[in-house]
C-alpha cells in the first residue's frame, strides 16, 4: 500500500515537469489512493480516478458511499488522510488562493443571499474574482432573466439553485463542482439545469458532479465512476459500462401467456438456439425477441446492491 501511495508523487512530478509548470495534457483532476476517515470510520477507502480538462465526470453511488467526502477533499474543504490529489495541478489541501479562483462550487445547501435581488447577488459575488464573467451573460446562462430583479428570498427552490449556479459561474472558473445539482427539482427545472451544464461543457469547462440519478449521468457525463462503500466499483462512459459486461439479457413474449419473459446469460448464442428450436418445434413464433446488454441502471443496481438483495437475485 505504501509503495502505491509513494509512487503517486512520481505522477505529480511528471505532470509538473513540462515547461516548469503543468503540461497541457495534464488532467484537471488526478486522484490516487485517496483515503478519508471520520473517527474510526473509513468513508473513502483508496479511490483512484482522473478527469480530463473539458470533461464532464460523474460520481454515482448510493447514500453514504463517499461521494461528498471525495468532492470536499478535492474542493479543499476537507483534509485527506492519505493519497495524492491534484486539482488544476495544485494540492487543494493547501487552499491556494489562485486555485480557489479557478474553481466554481455549487454545494448541496442553498440560500447564501436572501434580502437582495438576483442581479445584486451576482454582481456582489463577481467582486471577489479578478476576471469575472459579465453579470448579464451569467444571468442568461443560468436561466434567470425573468427573475433578475426579484429578491432572492422570493425564488422557488429550483430558481434558488439556478442562483447557486450563477454564483459558481460568475468567476469564470475552469473547473466546476456540482454536488447533486438537481436533487429536489421538478422535471422542467432539471432539464433547465442540464442545459446549464451542457452550456458549461460547450464553453470547455471541466465539470465534476455527484448524482443519484442515472438518467442525469447518462444525459450529461462523458464518464462516470460508481462508488460503493468508499471504493470505485466501475468506471467508464455511461453507455459503455453495460457493454463491458459479459452478460446479455434475452427477452421474448411467451405465446401461451403473452407475458414478457427475460433470461440473463453469458452465452446468448446457446440460449437463442434453445429458444428458437423449441419455438420452431411447436410451430409458434417468438414474438418481441430481443438480445440486449445491461444498461447503466442494471450495472449500477447490480454493483451497489446490498448483500441480501444480491442473494435474492442469485
Ligand atoms: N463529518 C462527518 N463525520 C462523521 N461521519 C461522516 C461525516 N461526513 C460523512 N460521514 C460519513 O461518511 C460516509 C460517507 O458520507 P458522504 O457524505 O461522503 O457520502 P455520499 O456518497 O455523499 O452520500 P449522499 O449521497 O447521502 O450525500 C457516510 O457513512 C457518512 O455518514
Amino acid at each position: 500500500m505504501q509503495a502505491a501511495r509513494t509512487s503517486g508523487w512520481g505522477i505529480l512530478a511528471g505532470l509538473r515537469c513540462l515547461n516548469g509548470g503543468v503540461s497541457a495534457s495534464a488532467p484537471a483532476i488526478l486522484v490516487r489512493d485517496l483515503h478519508k476517515s471520520y473517527g474510526g470510520f473509513e468513508a473513502v477507502r483508496g479511490i483512484d480516478f482522473e478527469v480530463a480538462s473539458g470533461e464532464v465526470f460523474g460520481l454515482l453511488g448510493p447514500n453514504g458511499a463517499g461521494k461528498t467526502s471525495t468532492v470536499e477533499v478535492l474542493e479543499g474543504y476537507r483534509a485527506r488522510d492519505a493519497g495524492i490529489v491534484s486539482v488544476l495541478g495544485q494540492d487543494p489541501q493547501r487552499r491556494p488562493r489562485d486555485l480557489r479562483r479557478r474553481m466554481g462550487i455549487v454545494l448541496q445547501s442553498t440560500g447564501m443571499y436572501r434580502h437582495i435581488t438576483v442581479r445584486e447577488a451576482i454582481t456582489h459575488w463577481a467582486r471577489f474574482y479578478p476576471a469575472p464573467r459579465d453579470v448579464e451573460e451569467v444571468i442568461v446562462l443560468a436561466g434567470l432573466t425573468e427573475k433578475a430583479d426579484a429578491l432572492a428570498n422570493t425564488l422557488s427552490g429550483g430558481q434558488m439553485r439556478r442562483l447557486d449556479f450563477a454564483l459558481a459561474l460568475i468567476g469564470d472558473p475552469e473547473l466546476i463542482f456540482l454536488d447533486e445539482p438537481t436533487t429536489g427539482f421538478d422535471p422542467a427545472a432539471r432539464r433547465a439545469a442540464w442545459d446549464v451544464v451542457r452550456s458549461l461543457q460547450e464553453l470547455g469547462k471541466t465539470v465534476l458532479l455527484t448524482t443519484h440519478y442515472l438518467d442525469e449521468a447518462h444525459a450529461l457525463c462523458d464518464r462516470v465512476a460508481i462508488i460503493k462503500e468508499g471504493r470505485i466499483v466501475a468506471e467508464g462512459p455511461p453507455a459503455e459500462l453495460g457493454t463491458s459486461s459479459s452478460r446479455y439479457r434475452v427477452a421474448w413474449r411467451a405465446a401461451e401467456t403473452d407475458a414478457l419473459q427475460t433470461r440473463e446469460t453469458d452465452d446468448p448464442t446457446a440460449l437463442l438456439h434453445q429458444l428458437t428450436s423449441a419455438a420452431l418445434a411447436r410451430g409458434e413464433p417468438l414474438r418481441d425477441l430481443s438480445v440486449t446488454r445491461p444498461s447503466l441502471e442494471d450495472v449500477y443496481l447490480e454493483l451497489t446492491a446490498e448483500p441480501e438483495t444480491a442473494d435474492a437475485h442469485a
